[in-house]
């Protein structure tokens, strides 16, 4: 397995595909085309042809001359059949790249599709740069192996044929050395070919690294320059971009000696016929007519030749670039149709019973048989130590990742049996990180409920506690809230990705709290939106602040992948001495809004 190492990071690798499924994979991409192909094929054989018939005229004018006839019509004829020729030719040559762009198109779309679609622990393990560059620059590489060389080797074997049969007919001797030539250094051009797959295939891996690298560091853009790690983020970039070079220049060796194999092979030939034809001429066996037609002849399978030798490169490159589409193609997805479904019925239930849960074979368990129920409506506080699994407890509720052991309920159903839309499209979930898009403020809060009406929008902003933040803003609800969100406060985002949550009208609201501190307006501001959020629907959430579990109808405390207590705050601050603990120690206070004079 060929493997680009980055520094930071896990390797970026696609594993070798069989040289069957190879074809088959081409093939598929190739089969919606084939008649579009064809076409251009048409087109171009016809240009081709018209193009093998000027030696044959020119043979006729050698002789014309010779006997003194005039050459004028047969010199228009000619030119009328360069002009002919050239205009199908390109029209086959349009319809070709057209179809070419048709492919990629395709590809793209196919492999987006299910890249939006795959399940959370596959893209866990995956880098997305990688990904994202599968997407963006392999497909490219489809382009040429699907149409063109697909055409120039079947123009180019039938040209090349042709081309043969008229010089087996001049002089078969002198085909004999010219065919001895050509497949002694074809021999040679065949030991380069799989080279060019394999150098094709790590440099894609070194752009996908690039990739990888930029994701991350743009991922996290304010921590790498607070970090000063700005120039080791680069050179980290810069030496996959160098592997890409690297690669890149020794593909271009190989095809380039290759290519230029065809011009030796039949310069060779020439030297050859030449020198046989000459005396073959002198002995009188053929004439001079003929020698000369050979040679033309002999110039013109420059072309077949280098078409077949293209399209053989371009299945190498080709290859390289489908197992890595291939690789990604089969990265797990989840079921389709997770977008808006209809919500009805009232607040949700949720029961875990007995839930264990690891999210690999190779991990520790997390969950060791979590057990607890919440009604519909109100508000639950999920407390406990950092680690304990609680924001876990949300991944196997939305169904990110599924229990090990045990049941997960939503309505008294076990989640794996809903219709994940369904499932999803009753949950309003509130990401810790990060919930906030690039994008205006308006496509941030419509982005679960794209048909929300305006009106919707105004009680959310009002509920979220949003409405005065907009009106400061010079573009209100149009504002551009940059790269994640990035010109927001902290609780600001959070109120975003909450009132995004409850346009969807969701029966249960997920809020994985942000441990960030937050000034006293941003504390209460999120307090009433949360406590304003539990009034219709059910409300779950991963406490940080006193200000939240003081507000819970029951907290649920959990330690070490366990449930250990359920209760009021009251009932718990002297009934659990680990609650306790959190109480007095861990919660987040309120910061004085108020500047502290020095
Ligand atoms: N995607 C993941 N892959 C592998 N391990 C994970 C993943 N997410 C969390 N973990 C591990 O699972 C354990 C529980 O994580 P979880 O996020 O549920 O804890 P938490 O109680 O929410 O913590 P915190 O209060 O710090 O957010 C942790 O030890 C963490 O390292």
């Amino acid at each position: 397995m060929a493997t680009t190492t980055q520094k930071t990071g896990a390797p970026v690798s696609t594993p070798k595909l069989p040289a069957r499924e190879t074809w088959r994979a081409l093939y598929q991409h190739f089969r919606p085309h084939r008649w579009a192909v064809a076409l251009g094929a048409l087109f171009t054989l016809i240009g081709a042809a018209s193009g093998l018939a000027q030696p044959l005229a020119a043979m006729v004018l050698v002789e014309r001359l010779g006997e003194d006839r005039s050459i004028v019509g047969l010199l228009l004829l000619l030119t009328a059949l360069v002009v002919l020729g050239t205009a199908i030719a390109s029209v086959g040559s349009y319809v070709l790249e057209r179809t070419a762009e048709t492919v990629v198109l395709v590809a793209r779309r196919n492999l987006i599709g299910r890249l939006l679609r795959l399940r959370v622990p596959e893209v866990e393990r995956t880098q997305p740069g990688d990904l994202m560059s599968r997407v963006t620059s392999d497909t490219t590489l489809l382009r040429s192996v699907t149409t063109s060389s697909i055409v120039s080797a079947a123009t180019g074997s039938l040209t090349f044929l042709a081309t043969i049969a008229l010089m087996a007919v001049l002089d078969p001797v002198l085909l004999g050395v010219t065919l001895g030539v050509i497949v002694l250094i074809g021999g040679a051009v065949g030991f380069v070919m799989p080279k060019i797959a394999q150098a094709t295939k790590q440099s894609q891996e070194a752009v996908g690294a690039i990739s990888a690298v930029l994701e991350r560091a743009f991922g996290a853009f304010r921590t790498v320059k607070a970090s000063g790690a700005e120039a080791r983020e680069a050179s980290v970039v810069e030496s996959a971009a160098q592997e890409a070079w690297r690669h890149g220049v020794r593909s271009a060796k190989w095809q380039a000696l290759a290519g230029s194999s065809v011009g030796l092979a039949v310069q060779m030939s020439f030297l050859a016929v030449l020198g046989i034809g000459g005396a073959r001429v002198a002995s009188g066996a053929i004439s001079v007519a003929t020698l000369i037609g050979f040679l033309l002849y002999l110039f013109y399978l420059i072309d077949p030749i280098s078409q077949m030798v293209s399209a053989v490169t371009e299945y190498q490159v080709g290859s390289a670039a489908v197992a890595r589409i291939v690789d990604a193609e089969r990265l797990e997805v989840e079921e389709p149709g997770s977008s808006v479904a209809p919500v009805t019925g009232g607040p949700a239930q949720v029961a875990f019973e007995g839930v264990t849960f690891r999210y690999r074979d190779d991990l520790p368990y997390v969950h060791h048989g979590v057990d607890f129920e919440v009604p519909g409506g109100g508000m639950t506080a999920f407390v406990g130590p950092s680690g304990a699994g609680k924001t876990t407890v949300f991944g196997l509720i939305e169904r990110f990742y599924e229990a090990t052991g045990g049941r997960v309920l939503v309505d008294g159903r076990d989640v794996r049996d809903w219709p994940l839309a369904e499932l999803r499209a009753a949950i309003g979930y509130v990401e810790q990180d990060a919930p906030v898009l690039a994008g205006t403020l308006r496509e941030n809060l419509v982005f679960a409920a794209p048909d929300a009406s305006a009106e919707a929008i105004r009680e959310v902003l009002v509920k979220a506690r949003l409405d005065g933040l907009v009106e400061r803003l010079p573009d209100g609800l149009d504002t551009v809230v940059g790269h994640r969100g990035s010109k927001l406060s902290g609780g600001e985002r959070q109120r975003v990705a909450i009132a995004r949550a409850l346009l969807r009208k969701p029966r249960l609201l997920l809020l994985d709290e942000a441990t960030s501190q937050l000034d006293a307006v941003n504390e209460l501001a999120l307090r009433d939106a949360v406590a304003e959020a539990a009034r219709e629907t059910t409300v779950l959430v991963v406490a940080h602040r006193l200000s939240t579990v003081t507000l819970a109808d029951r907290i649920v405390v959990m330690d070490a992948g366990k449930v250990r207590a359920v209760g009021t705050h009251a009932e718990l601050v002297s009934g659990d001495p680990l609650y306790g603990e959190l109480a007095a120690t861990q919660f987040l206070h309120a910061e004085s809004a108020v500047p502290q004079a020095p």
